[in-house]
């Protein structure tokens, strides 16, 4: 049970966790309470810096014991938050307990977005429990359907064998959530064929799940999302031994669907094309947990996409109360190279800002925004290849005004960067090419590079000299 000068912060996801590690050590002096529906929490371990702005790390999810005896100074109590009252500052749990709060920080991340809910046929992933599920129907399945062009239905795509796929995307390439037409391009050949040898170690971060006698969360709230390499050591094979293709049905949705003695299920694309199948996976994107709180006594802000809306204090428009991770909305002026996507880096990197605005807050001191929040900087690993996105990789919010250079080698490396006026505005690298470090500074720098020309991204001179 918390004290009446408790800090207080809801959610055991990666962002929540990050908020409790950074105030424990912040605020020595007060006590701080997670509350989480969930019985295991995220834990980031082996954290490298592997550019200024690129982080590499392990991730884990532990029983909540663990960071009690790390933190003397944090209790973790498995409940789930029903509701908020910012008049007597104190929030209520599903069992009627009521937690008083000096600082409050949301934290309880997002919800797939499904294309339909209460369909058993149509099945979306986020924590462990759904990928139980989906490994378990999986099994048994000879053909399914993947709705959705973001980071899950590319992974799905690529991992999944000994099952027919077919992947329904809107767009006109595959993978639009991270990346243009040309770059999907890059990605094509490994639809079909055996999955790409990882030569080397990959400088990427990695998911574990630690086995733990707790399995069941409370009131069947969901756990924290799943993140880097979730799907390492997941086999998602299906029923009939073939060899892997991605049959993709490109412009269209997925409009309706009917049972029939051949299939569990029939899905009807705006193609006008009928598939049969065992279950469609919705990979639609996630829609932030933001009004789970609203009521007359707590009227929450919330932006268009349904997060809630924190200034460049992770503040919320209620005082004392702050949200971080995928919960929220990034409402202040971004930084010209900076854009919000719902990552695991930026869950990391939210949580531990808002332990600092908080301590501040409660010093009565300033605080000026992160600097981890000047460029956007994602790694990640898609068809078995390292992917790298820095600043507007996509040239986002450049209404069309910019120049593109690329150096393309087969099957090895892919790189595009994205000028205005000559200056660097991002850049998608994908491969082994050792470029990330050098991009971001010039990113940052601004530097006019347009005496450089193409020699940028030539092969044959080492752009780090010019640079450094
Ligand atoms: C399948 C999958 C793969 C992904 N892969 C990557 C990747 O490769 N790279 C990457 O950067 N990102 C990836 N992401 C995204 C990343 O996982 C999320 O952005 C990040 O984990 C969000 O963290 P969070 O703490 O904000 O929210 P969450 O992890 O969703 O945590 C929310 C927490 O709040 C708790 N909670 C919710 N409501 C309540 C309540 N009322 N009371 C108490 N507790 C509550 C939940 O139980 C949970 O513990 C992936 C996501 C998924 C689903
Ligand atoms: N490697 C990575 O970095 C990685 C991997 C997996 C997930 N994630 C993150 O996890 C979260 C969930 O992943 P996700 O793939 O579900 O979301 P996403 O936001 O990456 O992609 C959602 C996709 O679904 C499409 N879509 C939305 N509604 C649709 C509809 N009705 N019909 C057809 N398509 C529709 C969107 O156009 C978009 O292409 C995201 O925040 C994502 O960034 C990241």
């Amino acid at each position: 049970m918390a004290d009446t000068d408790t800090i207080v912060v809801i959610g055991g996801g990666i962002a929540g966790v990050s908020c409790t590690e950074t105030l424990s050590t912040l605020c020595k002096n007060e006590s701080i309470t997670l509350v989480t529906a969930s019985p295991l929490i995220k834990a980031v371990t082996n954290f490298k810096q592997i550019s200024r702005r690129l982080e590499e790390f392990d991730v884990v999810e532990n029983p909540s014991s663990e960071l009690q005896e790390a933190h003397r100074n944090v209790t973790v109590l498995q409940a789930k938050v029903v509701s908020i009252d910012p008049l007597k500052r104190e929030i209520v749990t599903s069992t009627g307990e009521s937690v008083p709060y000096t600082k409050l920080c949301i934290c309880t991340g997002g919800s797939p977005k499904l294309i339909m809910k209460d369909d058993p046929n149509v099945i979306g992933i986020r924590d462990t429990e759904s990928v139980s599920q989906f490994q378990a129907k999986l099994g048994g399945s000879r053909r399914v359907i993947i709705v959705g062009n973001g980071g899950i239905a590319t992974e799905l795509a690529y991992e999944i064998e000994d099952c027919e796929v077919v992947w329904a995307i809107k767009d006109k390439s595959i993978s639009s959530a991270f990346v243009d037409a040309g770059t999907a391009q890059f990605f094509l050949p490994h639809l079909s064929g055996d999955k790409k040898v990882q030569e080397g170690p990959m400088k990427r971060v990695k998911y574990t799940v630690k086995p733990s006698p707790a399995s069941s969360s409370e009131s069947g709230a969901k756990g924290g999302a799943l993140g880097p390499d979730w799907s390492l050591g997941i086999p998602m094979n299906g029923q009939v031994q073939r060899s892997r293709h991605v049959r993709v049905e490109y412009e269209c949705e997925e409009i309706w669907r009917t049972k029939n003695t051949d299939w569990p299920v029939y899905a009807l694309l705006t193609n006008d094309k009928l598939y049969g199948c065992d279950f469609i996976v919705s990979a639609t994107g996630v829609v932030p947990n933001g009004n789970e709180f609203v009521t007359q006594n707590l009227d929450l802000k919330l932006a268009m996409d349904g997060g809630v809306i924190v200034n460049d204090c992770m503040k919320t428009n209620i005082d004392h109360i702050y949200a971080a991770g995928d919960v929220c909305s990034a409402s202040w002026d971004w930084a010209p190279h900076w854009l919000q996507m719902r990552l695991w880096s930026q869950a990391r990197q939210m949580g531990c800002y808002a332990a600092q605005c908080i301590k501040a807050d409660l010093n009565d001191e300033a605080i000026s925004l992160d600097f981890c929040f000047e460029l956007f900087a994602h790694v990640t690993k898609f068809f078995g290849y390292k992917v790298i996105l820095l600043g507007k990789f996509n040239g986002q919010g450049l209404d069309d005004e910019y120049d593109i250079l690329l150096r393309m080698t087969k099957g090895v490396e892919y790189i595009k960067v994205i000028l205005k006026d000559g200056r660097m505005q991002g850049a998608i690298l994908i491969g082994e090419t050792d470029l990330e470090e050098t991009f971001e500074n010039l990113i940052l720098n601004q530097l006019d590079l347009s005496r450089y020309g193409e020699d940028l991204l030539d092969p044959g001179i080492d752009i780090d000299d010019y640079f450094d």
